[in-house]
């Protein structure tokens, strides 16, 4: 990578900062304020305001770059969603943002409405693990550029994780360059960033993986009978959202297994690029359950992958033989 990146970076660290400290906001005052999908999952006011923040921004700086973010406005634009939308306007208000009329959110969330491949453009997952973020737990938004088919960019704002050696209310932002490492920052306080790096264990029997809380989303039978075929004892650390990947890249877990629950469910671009950069950057390995890399090419969906296995690198392949041999 020749090209520096750097007000890629900062634009993309400013704008996750600002969506990361108004999800905060939200989170600590919700109560109900949930629309259902089509899909039947939530979203909720911080979803939105995040997205509308963060694609502003970037729309902003780079306005020839597509986003293919996770929400759009379409929902939003009918009569019924009118108080739910004044809502988000309210909060931007207070937030401090200009000019945020019901119509120019609606603009703003649209920003992300791009479907489909191209040589460059962002990834945005305004809030990654919903669920979490509404059961007060972890949650994070993820941000990532594209650049033919690589990550280049990914940040991460995880506001409920702490930042290593602060008190746990702390919240921490993320960032990696490709071929520049990995790296963290306190997601409150100007501070310089500390570099983060995997762990070196190579032994099973000493290492802990993480998986999501919702069964739904990854399956933790198969994770429990594969950690036993292993020999890992230690129990499984659950958490929300791309988090996951943060607590691997800063050697918390030594693994993070997302493992099918059915076959045709297609993992999501915006679930995983600023969190396989990270991983990456900090010296793990990503791929899928077949030991395949990821695809970033093919669209919003990883559409040529089966799940995601994450390692530090050192227990991958064996993890990937192990699985293959299970036959899930
Ligand atoms: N059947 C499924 N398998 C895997 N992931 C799924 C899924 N259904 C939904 N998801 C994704 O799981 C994400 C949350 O992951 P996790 O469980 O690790 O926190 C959701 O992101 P959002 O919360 O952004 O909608 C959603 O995109
Ligand atoms: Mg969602
Ligand atoms: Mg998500
Ligand atoms: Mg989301």
């Amino acid at each position: 990578m020749t090209e520096t990146l750097e007000q890629e970076l900062q634009t993309a660290l400013l704008a996750v900062r600002q969506a990361a400290l108004i999800c905060r906001t939200v989170q600590s005052a919700i109560t109900d304020e949930v629309l259902e999908k089509k899909d039947k999952s939530p979203v909720t006011i911080a979803d939105f305001s995040s997205q509308a923040v963060i694609c502003r921004a970037l729309h902003n700086a780079f306005p020839e770059d597509p986003i293919i973010g996770e929400e759009d406005a379409a929902e939003l634009k009918g009569p019924e969603n009118r108080e739910f939308l004044e809502k988000i306007v309210a909060e931007l208000t207070a937030d401090g943002i200009q000019d945020p009329t019901p119509e120019n959110v609606c603009t703003w969330i649209d920003y992300g409405g791009a479907k489909t491949y191209s040589d460059r453009f962002w990834t945005l997952d305004p809030i990654d693990g919903t669920k979490g973020f509404l059961r007060k737990e972890q949650y994070a938004v993820s941000l990532a550029l594209i650049v033919e088919g690589k990550i280049v960019l990914g940040v991460l704002g995880c506001p409920n994780l702490p930042f290593p050696g602060e008190n746990p209310t702390a919240g921490t932002l993320y960032y990696a360059i490709a071929g520049q490492g990995a790296y963290a920052l306190p997601l409150v306080r100007e501070q310089e960033p500390k570099r983060i790096r995997v762990t070196t264990t190579s032994d099973f029997s000493e290492s802990r993986f993480c998986e999501s809380v919702e069964s739904g989303h990854s399956s933790h039978s198969h994770s429990q009978q594969l950690a036993e075929r292993l020999g890992i004892s230690k129990e499984p650390r659950r958490l929300d959202s791309q988090a996951k990947y943060a607590v691997v890249a800063q050697g918390e877990a030594d693994i993070y297994m997302r493992l099918p629950t059915r076959p045709g469910y297609r993992e999501k671009i915006w679930d995983h690029a600023a969190g396989v950069l990270l991983v990456e950057e900090a010296g793990g390995e990503v791929t899928d359950i077949h030991g395949n890399p990821l695809q970033f090419d093919q669209g919003y969906e990883l559409k040529n992958n089966q799940g995601v296995i994450v390692t530090n690198g050192h227990l991958h392949s064996l993890l990937i033989q192990s699985l293959d041999e299970l036959e899930f």
